[in-house]
């Protein structure tokens, strides 16, 4: 169960935006959806503990990760929480082993035996193991993807967050890798919430929809809803 309530703001000299948010959902894939702007990237993002939140809470299968009103304010790397950000966000002076391994190492970059096996293990099950030691601007775009995926999986995370995942990638690779993703999210038996301008993604993988606009959650829509194409088509 992913149980979340947000308030929080965000602003800079000229701007400022609100977003008020609250949902629960079984659902095992969650799609976030609405026009640009519209605060899915900040849900994620407060979601991971990388954004303060006013009030609010954020629960993962009953455990209290935010929860302004008790006082708990988990860590990002004590959520449990794998991401996989918005253009990937891959470091690019590090090869694709030290991306993958990165959230695992200490201060001196040092992994444990059990995590260099687990970095290892990833890198085979992706099919990276013969772009190991590149780096990331040498990759293709679905390298690149598989890469960020690895990474946002290395800590085992309880769920994965995955902010416009297919975004760079053509209509072809898009789709392989929408059905790779399935299956990968059904074998871990983690729940997923994707954020997603393409009412394809939407409809391929999600089981429930939240669409959101201004900052705040317009509708929610079951994904055999028959309303969901109309639904999808106004917002895009
Ligand atoms: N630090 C900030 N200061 C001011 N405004 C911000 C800040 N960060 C984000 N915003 C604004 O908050 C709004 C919501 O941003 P968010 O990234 O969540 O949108 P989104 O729904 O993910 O959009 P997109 O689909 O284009 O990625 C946007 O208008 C954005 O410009």
């Amino acid at each position: 169960m992913i149980d979340i309530a947000l308030k929080l703001s965000v602003s800079d000299a000229r701007r400022r935006f609100d977003l008020d948010i609250a949902f629960a959902t079984d659902a095992p894939f969650v799609a976030l959806y609405g026009p640009s702007g519209a605060g899915k990237s900040l849900t994620l993002q407060a979601m991971a503990g990388l954004l303060p939140v006013r009030a609010g809470h954020v629960k993962l299968g009953g455990r209290a990760l935010l929860d302004t009103a008790a006082g708990i304010d988990l860590p990002p790397q004590a959520r449990g929480i794998g991401y996989l950000f918005q253009h990937y966000a891959l470091f690019p002076h590090l090869s694709v082993r030290d991306n993958i391994a990165f959230g695992l190492t200490d201060w001196r970059r040092r992994l444990t035996p059990a995590d260099a096996a687990r970095v290892d293990e990833l890198i085979e099950s992706f099919g990276l193991a013969g772009l190991a030691r590149s780096k990331p601007a040498t990759l293709s775009g679905g390298q690149q993807q598989r890469v960020a995926l690895a990474r946002a999986l290395a800590c085992k995370p309880q769920v994965l967050l995955l902010d416009e995942p297919f975004a760079a990638l053509h209509t072809t690779l898009r789709r392989q890798l929408r059905e790779e993703l399935r299956e990968l999210r059904r074998r871990l038996g983690i729940p997923a919430l994707i954020v997603s301008h393409d009412a394809e993604d939407v409809k391929a993988l999600a089981e429930e929809v939240f669409i959101l606009d201004g900052g705040g959650l317009q509708r929610r829509l079951r994904v055999d809803d028959p309303d969901l194409a109309a639904a999808l088509e106004q917002v895009g």
